[in-house]
C-alpha cells in the first residue's frame, strides 16, 4: 500500500469510527423514547417520524456511505468533504451540514457527473446553479460496518491520472446471485442524467444490452420520490416488466434503495384486472409457443395479429367504431312514462349530445337516464288524485326500465365483438368500410376467439382503449409515473393507452431494438413511440456502454448485430477482459437425419459444458434453448446428472438463480455468470434479423463466460465472430 493510500485509509477509518459512533448515539436516543401506542393523532405522527428515523439509522449502520467528494464552493475559502450514502444522515445540530448526504440530493449529482477533467463544475440546487471545484473524489467500500476498500478516482493536482473505472471494474467483476442489485456507488454520468431527468416528460431510452436500463429506471423512481416528495407517491407509480420471474428478479432493488410500495406488474396482469376479464384470457404460452416454435428464419410480418392490433391503423378503426356508437348512443325514440305524457326524442338528444357532451358516452347515458328519472318525479307531483298518481308511478317505473334497456351498454367488449362480427347483437352503426383494412387472417382468428369468449394478450390494449373512449377514467385512477421496461415489445397502442393513465406524460420507457424478439407485437423504431407525444413532451437518450459482460462477450455479440441486424447500435464494452467465447460443434444437426441422435448429441454436449462451468466459481449458470419444448427435453435428459437444474417456464413468478435451463425469450432482462447456448446451429437459427436478435439476447445474458454449442454449420451472422471466440472444448478435448 502506498503512503498516500495508507494515510487515506487511516483517515477514512477514523471518519467511519466517528460516523458509526454518531449513528449509535442517535439510535440509542431514539430507542430510549418509549414507543407511543395511544390514539392521540399528533403523538402518532411524531412516533411515525421517530420510527422512520430509527429504521433509516439501522439501515445505514452497516454501510453508511460509499463515496466522498471534496468540493470547494465558489466564495468559500476551502473545500469541504461531502460523504454520500444511500440515505442521508443529519447531525444533531440542525444548523450543521449533514454528516452523510443522500445520493439523490442535488449536490450529490456532482459525484456522478464529475469525470475527472473539469476545472469548474456546477450543480443545480433549489436556490440556483452552484459552481465550484472538485478536489477529491473517493470511493469507499464499507461492509458490515467495516472499512474494506478506499480508491481515489480523482485528486486535484495529483500525479497519477484519474482511474475512475477501477472501482467500477471491481464491482462488475463480482459474481451475481439471483437478484439485480443497486448501483448507487458506481452510477455513471450518462446514467445519472437519465435518473435525474425532469419528471414530466416521456423519456425514451434506447440502451444496448447490459447498459443498465432496468437498474437506471429503478434508481430513477427512487430519485423522483425524493425530489418530488410533494407531488408523487410510491403507490401511484408502476413498473411494467415482461414476466413474473423478471419482476421477482428486480424486486430487491427498490427496498434496497429505501423505497417500498411501488407496483410491479406485467401489462397483461394489470390490463385484465382493469377490464375484469381474467377468466377470458387464453394462456399467453400458446402465443409464445406458436412464434418461437416456428422453424428458423421465418420472421413475423406487419400483418401478425399483435403488430396489427397495436398499430395506428387499428387505433383509427377503434376511434371510428367508438365514435359511431357514441353518436348513435341515444335511442331514436321519444319517452312516454304514461299515456298522454311525452318527453320528445329531440330533448333527450339535446341533453345527450349537447348538455353532457363533456362526459364519456357511458357517463352521458347515466346522466340522461338520471335526468329522465327526475323529470318523471316532477311530472308526477301535480297528478291528482293519489290513486291515479300511484298508478302512473308504477307504469312509469316499468317504462323507464324498458326504455333504459334500449340504450347500448357501452361495453368495450361488446363493441369489440361487433367490430369483428362476433356479436349476436349488432346494435350501433359501425363504419364497415373502415374495418375493411383488418387483415383477413386476423379477422378470422379473432372472430373465432371472440365467439368463444376468448381474449388474447394482443386484444387487451384495444379493449382498454375502447374502455377509455366509452367510459373515460377517474382522476384517482391515474399514476404519477409509469416505467415500461423492455418497451421494444410494447405496441404504440399500449403506450397510447398508458398515456391516459398517467399524469403529465411522466414516463420512463426503456428498451433495446436489437433485442426486439417479440417482433410479432413490438415496435421496430422508437419514432413509433415518440410520435405519440407532442413537441417538448418527450426526450430521447441512448446508452451505448455495456456494463454486464466481458469485452470478449460483447465483441462476439456485436458481430451478431453487425452481420445480422440492420442499423443496430453496437455496444461499447467497459474494459473488462475474460475468456474468449467458446464455439463448440457437437456434430449432428438438429433437424436433419436422425432427430433422436441429434437430440442426444445436443444433450451430451450440454452436459459436458455444465460439468465444466457449474459448481466452480460461477453462482448462476444457464442453458438457453430456442423453444420451451427444447428446454423441457434438455431438462429431462440432464436432470439425472444435475438434480439441481431448474426448468424455467413463463408461468413462474420466482427466480431461484443457480443452474437453470430456459428458452431464450424468457432469459430477457436476466443475467448469469455463465451462459451455454444449447444449439445455435443453422438448422435452429436462420439468417433472418429475428433469429440474429434472438441469439444476441441469449449471448448478452452472460457476465463472465459464454459457450455457444452448435450441431453442424452456424448461421451466417456468426461467420465473423472468430476475433472473439475460440473453437472447440477447452484443452483440446473432443
Ligand atoms: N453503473 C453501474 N455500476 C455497476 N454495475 C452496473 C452499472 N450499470 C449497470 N450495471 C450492471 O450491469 C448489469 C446490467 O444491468 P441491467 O440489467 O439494468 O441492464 P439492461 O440495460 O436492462 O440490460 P438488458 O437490456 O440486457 O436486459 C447489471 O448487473 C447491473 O448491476
Amino acid at each position: 500500500m502506498s503512503d498516500n493510500l495508507q494515510s487515506a485509509y487511516q483517515e477514512e477509518q477514523h471518519k467511519l469510527d466517528s460516523v458509526l459512533q454518531e449513528i449509535g448515539t442517535q439510535l440509542a436516543r431514539l430507542r430510549a423514547v418509549p414507543v407511543y401506542t395511544g390514539h392521540d393523532f399528533t403523538e402518532q405522527v411524531l412516533e411515525a417520524g421517530r420510527e422512520e428515523r430509527r429504521q433509516r439509522l439501522i439501515k445505514s449502520e452497516p454501510e453508511p456511505y460509499f463515496g466522498r467528494m471534496d468540493f470547494e464552493e465558489e466564495g468559500r475559502a476551502a473545500p469541504a468533504p461531502l460523504y454520500i450514502g444511500k440515505t442521508g444522515l443529519d447531525g444533531r445540530d440542525p444548523a450543521s451540514l449533514p454528516i452523510v448526504v443522500d445520493w439523490r440530493a442535488p449536490v450529490a449529482s456532482l459525484f456522478y457527473s464529475f469525470t475527472g477533467g473539469e476545472e469548474r463544475v456546477e450543480y443545480e440546487a433549489p436556490e440556483g446553479l452552484i459552481g465550484g471545484a472538485v478536489h477529491l473524489k473517493r470511493n469507499i467500500m464499507v461492509r458490515r460496518s467495516e472499512l474494506e476498500r478506499v480508491v481515489d478516482t480523482y485528486t486535484r493536482g495529483g500525479e497519477e491520472p484519474a482511474v475512475s473505472d477501477e472501482f467500477l471494474l471491481y464491482r462488475l467483476g463480482e459474481n451475481k446471485d439471483n437478484r439485480l442489485r443497486d448501483i448507487v456507488s458506481t452510477i455513471q454520468a450518462e446514467q445519472d442524467r437519465i435518473i435525474r431527468a425532469e419528471k414530466n416528460t416521456a423519456l425514451i431510452i434506447q440502451g444496448v444490452a447490459g447498459s443498465g436500463k432496468t437498474t437506471v429506471a429503478l434508481h430513477r423512481l427512487a430519485f423522483l420520490l425524493y425530489q418530488y416528495k410533494e407531488q408523487v407517491s410510491a403507490e401511484k407509480m408502476i413498473i411494467f416488466a415482461p414476466n413474473g420471474m423478471f419482476l421477482d428478479y428486480i424486486s430487491g432493488v427498490l427496498p434496497e434503495l429505501g423505497v417500498g410500495d411501488i407496483q410491479q406488474r406485467t401489462f397483461t396482469d394489470w390490463a385484465v384486472k382493469q377490464l375484469d376479464a381474467e377468466s377470458m384470457l387464453a394462456d399467453p404460452a400458446e402465443t409464445l409457443d406458436f412464434w418461437f416454435g416456428r422453424s428458423a428464419g421465418e420472421a413475423p410480418g406487419d400483418d401478425a395479429p399483435g403488430r396489427f392490433k397495436g398499430s395506428d391503423l387499428f387505433r383509427g378503426m377503434l376511434d371510428a367504431a367508438a365514435a359511431a356508437l357514441e353518436s348513435s348512443g341515444a335511442p331514436d325514440l321519444e319517452f312516454s312514462p304514461w299515456e298522454g305524457k311525452v318527453l320528445p326524442y329531440e330533448t333527450i338528444l339535446h341533453w345527450y349530445a349537447d348538455e353532457y357532451r363533456h362526459y364519456s358516452a357511458a357517463g352521458r347515458k347515466e346522466r340522461v337516464l338520471a335526468r329522465i328519472h327526475r323529470w318523471i318525479e316532477m311530472e308526477l307531483k301535480p297528478v291528482k288524485p293519489e290513486t291515479l298518481r300511484k298508478e302512473f308511478k308504477k307504469k312509469a317505473a316499468q317504462r323507464e326500465k324498458a326504455y333504459a334497456k334500449k340504450w347500448p351498454d357501452f361495453s368495450p367488449l361488446t363493441l369489440y365483438k361487433q367490430m369483428f362480427g362476433a356479436a349476436k347483437d349488432a346494435r350501433g352503426i359501425l363504419p364497415q368500410e373502415k374495418l375493411a383494412g383488418i387483415p383477413a387472417a386476423v379477422l378470422k382468428s379473432t372472430r373465432k376467439d371472440l365467439k368463444e369468449n376468448r381474449l388474447r394478450e394482443e386484444d387487451l390494449p384495444a379493449l382498454l382503449y375502447l374502455h377509455l373512449l366509452l367510459n373515460g377514467i377517474e382522476g384517482s385512477e391515474r399514476f404519477d409515473h409509469i416505467v415500461i421496461d423492455e418497451a421494444q415489445d410494447f405496441s404504440p397502442l399500449q403506450v397510447t393507452v398508458l398515456d391516459r393513465f398517467v399524469r403529465g406524460h411522466s414516463f420512463t420507457i426503456l428498451g433495446d431494438l436489437s433485442q426486439g424478439i417479440h417482433a410479432y407485437k413490438g415496435v421496430q423504431a422508437w419514432e413509433e413511440m415518440s410520435g405519440l407525444f407532442g413537441t417538448g413532451e418527450t426526450s430521447y437518450h441512448a446508452l451505448t456502454r455495456s456494463y454486464r459482460s466481458t469485452m470478449e462477450i460483447i465483441g462476439f455479440a456485436n458481430t451478431i448485430l453487425a452481420g445480422g441486424v440492420a442499423n443496430a447500435i453496437e455496444a461499447v464494452p467497459v474494459f473488462r477482459s475474460g475468456n474468449p467465447v467458446r464455439l463448440i460443434d457437437f456434430g449432428l444437426e438438429a433437424e436433419a437425419g436422425d432427430a433422436e441422435a441429434a437430440g442426444a448429441a445436443a444433450a451430451s454436449a450440454a452436459a459436458k459444458a455444465l460439468r465444466a462451468l457449474w459448481g466452480r466459481e460461477h453462482k448462476t449458470v444457464s442453458l438457453l434453448t430456442r423453444t420451451q419444448s427444447q428446454a423441457r427435453a434438455l431438462h429431462a435428459a440432464l436432470q439425472p446428472e444435475f438434480p439441481e437444474l431448474n426448468l424455467i417456464d413463463g408461468s413462474m413468478t420466482q427466480y431461484e438463480g443457480g443452474l437453470s435451463v430456459l428458452p431464450l425469450h424468457l432469459s430477457k432482462g436476466l443475467e448469469f455468470d455463465a451462459v451455454v447456448v444449447a444449439d445455435a446451429g443453422a438448422s435452429r437459427y436462420g439468417d433472418s434479423e429475428w433469429d440474429a436478435k434472438m441469439l444476441y439476447v441469449g449471448c448478452t445474458r452472460a457476465l463472465h463466460e459464454l459457450w455457444v454449442l452448435h450441431g453442424g454449420a452456424t448461421p451466417a451472422f456468426l461467420d465473423a465472430s472468430g476475433e472473439w471466440s475460440v473453437p472447440g472444448w477447452p484443452d483440446g478435448e473432443a
